[in-house]
């Protein structure tokens, strides 16, 4: 007898108030301990046409929907009665005749009419003109359609789609059918699930079921399942999530995907995996900076749950947490990290020393970070050979001859004070570690890995034993902000055939997703050649249109960010739902006193913090890896996005492409935070990405 919970209960539950929900728990708890225990009272639902779904009593008015056949028990639904009734008088649980997933079917005959959502109409014209659209998949047949797991009540539907109803209908499908359909709607080929022996693969095994039915093995895993209804990403994964999570790899592997489509759930998954798999294992879990870091480590925590000896072995810093700990454990002593200040500084001095004053400043510190620094370069031979893939500005021999001393002294005087740099640290710990066969780490995951520069993926290669699946990473290319490009198989970290991209946006609706979409190449290439096809991306839910406001000044800006909190928190959004991102600190104080005037006190982001609780605001850099219900990215002018005192000090064209690139990818950042309401906006002039924000174009500038 199998006993499994549906992702419709556990979004049925978490709609109930705390003490229900607590009541739900134990009567859950008490059926899997034992489904013909005397005291359960069970009610045939006589109106329903599946004759296997039953009511029980939680307690005079919550019902759960259980569905009960001789080899299976689910725990389907949970409501107030008459929610509860209705809900499983319009669902019949069934295996689909084409594919053999087991779905919950809404009966076609009891959905009287699909309210078609309608945007917003500004203005309704004297006499209304009804437009006739055409059907959206002309020509397809019913044999594709229920490949893609349509039940073949809804074929009809499906093929009178147009672009009005196509998103009202997709709620109503299964969602491997709903996700195909928007995927054709796009141009894009669906992609099916493979399946191994599909003879020997029960309904409720099928990669699709495994989304909405997940078996229960335990009571652990059942308690996690019921405490933590919001997290479904816990319980549910989609096939090819869950593809990802269980594929073993030859070396090195990386998932990504645009923002939202769950990579960071796909690391989780992996490393908890792992750890069950190899109860010796020793697993970094690793990320950018110490609030995503400890956001993994609760997420972690509730996925594997505390009392199976997982959660000792597993370090989860962030990347420069890492190095500092190795760092003391090699050396014995912490390590002293130079500011930034104190590094331009150095070079300031070395240079005069030299009396340099043929490079500015800004490029001899981009040179130190991007080149010197960050490759540990020790000779002028290495400064000459260097490869300058991220710089494509070309610096002759002669150059390189005049800079190498001031960047020697540099170093001089910055050790001199009992300092390290960044990159030296991490140098260090890859030397200490990288000739060694014991290794700190078995295994090492790593979430935001775009983000990664030179010295951090040395090191993490040489903490960790090379061979399969030891070093697993997720990140978006798109939403590099901090390092510049290079290559990964140079320093021995070749993911080439290793790499998987995933579809689904779980955070975005799809009318955010679209909008943000068209910021970015639909196709990016990594220096090694890995692509990541952002194209035939969908989303699970639909959502208002994001909104552009474009003000005369700073202060109508305000206003007008105040009105739309206002908006947002009389429309059921609690602040602590709440974002608002600007480019840089410059611009935090329109987004204060826009929470002002709205009447509420914000919440600021930090390196160090992400507090919750209140409307928060930061800059669009620290909104990586966060989201809210409702975001707004405000201050985006002209001269602001992209930052125009970058453009300014750019040594040729090749940086400003990169500066563009990083400015766009940032924007695209803080967009991508929001769930399901955005408004970006800005003073006249404003920035010109909101050209690309707004109007649809088949760019592709990869
Ligand atoms: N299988 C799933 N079921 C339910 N929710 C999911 C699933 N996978 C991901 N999510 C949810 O989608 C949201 C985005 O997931 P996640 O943060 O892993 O995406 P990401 O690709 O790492 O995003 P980003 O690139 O923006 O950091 C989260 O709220 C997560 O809980």
């Amino acid at each position: 007898m199998i006993f499994c919970i549906a992702d419709s209960f556990q979004t049925a539950l978490r709609r109930l108030s705390a003490q229900e929900q607590k009541m739900v728990k134990e009567t859950v708890f008490d059926l899997q301990m034992n489904p013909a225990a005397p005291g359960l009272q069970f009610h045939r639902i006589d109106k329903s046409k599946d004759p296997n779904f039953w009511s029980m009593r939680v307690n005079r008015d919550i019902r759960l929907i259980v569905h009960k056949t001789e080899g299976s028990f689910l725990i389907c639904y949970v409501a107030h009665h008459d929610d509860a009734y209705t809900w499983a008088e319009r669902r019949r649980i069934e295996t689909h005749p084409t594919t053999g997933a087991a779905q919950i079917v809404e009966v076609r005959e009891r959905v009287h009419e699909i309210v078609v959502h309608k945007p917003v109409e500004v203005e309704q014209p004297a006499t209304p003109i009804r437009v006739v659209l055409p059907p959206l998949f002309p020509g397809i047949t019913d044999e594709e359609l229920l490949t893609y797991g349509v039940p073949v009540d809804w074929l009809a539907d499906v093929k009178a789609a147009t672009e009005d109803t196509i998103f009202d209908l997709a709620e109503h499908l299964p969602r491997e059918a709903a996700e195909a359909l928007l995927d054709l709607a796009t141009g894009a080929k669906p992609q099916i699930p493979a399946v191994t022996a599909p003879e020997t693969v029960s309904p409720f095994e099928h990669p699709d079921a495994q989304r909405r039915f997940r078996v229960m093995e335990d009571v652990e895993e059942l308690k996690r399942a019921l405490d933590f209804p919001w997290d479904q990403w816990t319980v549910f994964l989609h096939p090819s999530q869950l593809q990802v999570v269980e594929q073993s790899f030859s070396g090195p592997a990386r998932v990504s995907g645009s923002a939202g489509t769950g990579k960071t759930v796909v690391a989780l998954h992996r490393a908890a995996n792992i750890l069950r798999q190899h109860p010796q294992a020793r697993l970094l879990l690793t990320t950018f900076s110490l609030p995503l870091a400890n956001a993994l480590e609760g997420k972690l925590r509730i996925l594997t749950g505390e009392n199976n000896g997982i959660v000792p072995r597993v370090t989860v810093l962030p990347f420069r947490g890492v190095a500092h700990e190795l760092f003391t454990l090699a050396f014995g002593h912490h390590p002293r990290a130079a500011t930034e200040d104190q590094i331009r500084g150095a070079l300031r001095t070395a240079a005069g020393e030299a009396s340099l004053t043929s490079f500015t400043p800004r490029f001899m510190a981009s040179e130190w970070l991007n080149v010197v620094d960050a490759w540990q370069l020790d000779s002028l031979q290495a400064y000459q050979d260097v490869p300058r893939l991220g710089r494509k500005n070309r610096l002759g021999v002669k150059q390189r001859d005049k800079l190498w001393p001031v960047f020697v002294r540099a170093r001089q005087l910055i050790e001199a004070q009992g300092l390290l740099t960044w990159p030296s640290i991490f140098g260090k710990v890859t030397a200490h570690f990288a000739g060694r066969s014991d290794k700190p780490f078995t295994h090492a995951v790593i979430d935001e890995a775009q983000d990664l520069g030179v010295p951090e993926l040395r090191m993490l290669a040489a903490i960790a034993p090379g061979g399969p699946d030891t070093l697993f990473f997720a990140g978006d290319l798109g939403q590099r902000i901090f390092q510049e490009p290079f290559s990964w198989k140079a320093l021995g970290v070749d993911i080439r055939g290793r790499s998987r991209t995933l579809k689904v946006n779980y955070r975005t609706s799809h009318q955010i997703r679209q909008a943000a979409d068209r910021l970015l190449p639909k196709i990016v290439q990594d220096v090694d050649g890995n692509e990541q096809d952002r194209r035939g991306t969908v989303s699970v839910f639909n959502g208002p249109d994001p909104e552009i406001q474009i003000f005369a000044d700073a202060a109508h800006e305000i206003q007008g960010v105040a009105d739309w909190i206002k908006q947002s928190v009389a429309d059921g959004i609690v602040p602590a739902e709440i974002g608002l991102f600007v480019r840089s600190n410059g611009q935090l104080a329109r987004a204060r006193a826009a929470v002002k005037a709205a009447g509420y006190t914000q919440l600021e982001l930090s390196e160090r913090l992400q507090p919750q609780g209140r409307i928060a605001i930061g800059t669009m850099h620290l909104a990586k890896g966060l989201e809210y219900k409702a975001v707004a990215v405000m201050a985006c002018d002209d001269d602001v996005l992209p930052l125009q005192e970058r453009i300014e000090t750019v040594a040729d064209e090749s940086e400003l492409d990169e500066v563009h690139d990083t400015e766009r990818n940032l924007f695209y950042v803080a967009c991508t935070r929001a769930r399901d309401r955005l408004l970006v906006s800005g003073v006249q002039p404003a920035s010109e990405f909101f050209a690309d924000f707004s109007a649809p174009q088949d760019r592709n500038r990869g």
